[in-house]
């Protein structure tokens, strides 16, 4: 049970900033998941923290104590990372105990440990075989035990799903989460898939370009992200121009803007499912496309110079046909959460 504070961490590579003095806190038992597009440093980050690779600047503290001038070995943090990296010459059993026994740990005890981590990762079965019998959603179990099986203070996962196929990724995406919690080990997850982010996190912390930019819990930063990036970084939505009508703010089809930040903003976001669709024959709108995604139903709608996305479930809905006349309506959030699809950005 741990506590991670980073203060300061600066790296460059030559004359490419990776990550600008970025400072961050995770609480105990906490799962935190880093997410932002290819190269905002992310894994650079990771490796900072892991201790693979050293700041330019900065101090990284584990439960108040420094540890940025160890080496990896001894920060007690566990890694799973996008390839399995197993050895292939080794067991399951062999792989999963490696760390043990480089750390000294009696045989019979680390026996003991191995066993109990296979089978937290359901592959007790599976202690004798080798790397190259197992498949890849397995080997990275195996990773996940060898990551535990030291009782680590800290967690790392850069990118763990990526190499697996999408029913597998959920599928052990949904166990990682057990895991952790059953665990309580504070975590730190880097992706670059929204869904995976906002499925297990705490808290997400959205990089651009070396900073953290916004963070928060996954419902409060999708349904009132405070800048540009990450409202389109979280899921899809339209980001729409705020319009003055007689003193009032309003959307470009004149419906008003009820939300505390209208009256100074320039744009407010509105996701795709926020928004009703009729059809109209008097319509401002002309359906472009339709796409039906078996669970929804993916409309794109020209409006004067914009496009419209919204989102519809597929059941029950009568499809409308490219071309066709709709005027719009934003719904009323079914949960209670107040007016908080129409958030005003900067
Ligand atoms: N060893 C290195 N030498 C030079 N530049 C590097 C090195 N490692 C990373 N960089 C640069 O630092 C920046 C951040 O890279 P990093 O790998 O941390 O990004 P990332 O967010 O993890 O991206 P991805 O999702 O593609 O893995 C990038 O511009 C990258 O090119």
């Amino acid at each position: 049970m741990s506590t991670l504070h980073l203060d300061g961490i600066a790296k460059s590579f030559g004359d490419a900033t990776a990550l600008h003095a970025l400072s961050l806190s995770v609480a105990d038992g906490e799962f935190v998941t880093l997410l932002g597009p290819s190269g905002c440093g992310k894994t650079t980050l990771m490796r900072i923290i892991a201790g693979i690779t050293q700041p330019d600047r900065g101090e990284i503290r584990i439960d108040g104590r420094a540890i940025h001038a160890l080496p990896p070995e001894r920060r007690n943090i566990g890694l799973v990372f996008q390839s399995y990296a197993l050895f292939p010459h080794m067991t399951v059993a062999a792989n999963v105990g490696f760390g043990l026994k480089m750390r000294g740990i009696a045989r019979a005890d680390a026996d003991a440990r191995v066993a109990a981590a296979l089978d937290l990762v359901d592959l007790g079965a599976f202690a004798e075989r080798y790397p190259k019998a197992l498949s890849g959603g397995q080997q990275q179990r195996v990773a996940l035990a060898r990551a535990v099986v030291i009782e680590p203070d800290i967690l790392l996962f850069d990118e763990p799903l990526s190499n697996l196929d999408a029913k597998l990724r959920d599928q052990l995406r949904d166990d990682l989460k057990v895991l952790q919690r059953r665990l309580g080990i504070t975590a730190i997850y880097v992706t670059h898939d929204q869904a995976e982010a906002m499925a297990l996190a705490d808290r997400i912390l959205v990089m651009q370009a070396g900073r953290i930019i916004e963070e928060g819990a996954p419902v409060a930063l999708y349904r009132q992200p405070r800048t540009r990036f990450a409202a389109e970084f979280l899921g899809q939505t339209n980001v729409l121009p705020v319009v003055r009508q007689n003193g009032q703010a309003v959307l470009p089809w004149g419906q008003p803007i009820i939300a505390k930040a209208a009256a100074e903003a320039t744009h407010v976001s509105l996701r795709p499912e926020d928004i009703a669709m009729v059809l109209d024959p008097e319509g401002p709108g002309e359906v472009r496309s339709v796409t039906f995604l078996g669970a929804s139903v993916e409309c794109r709608v020209a409006f004067g110079d914009l496009e419209i996305r919204m989102r519809d479930t597929g059941s029950g809905v009568a499809l409308p046909a490219v071309g066709q006349r709709v005027s719009f309506n934003t719904r009323t959030p079914p949960h209670p959460l107040g007016e908080v699809e129409l958030m005003a950005l900067p």
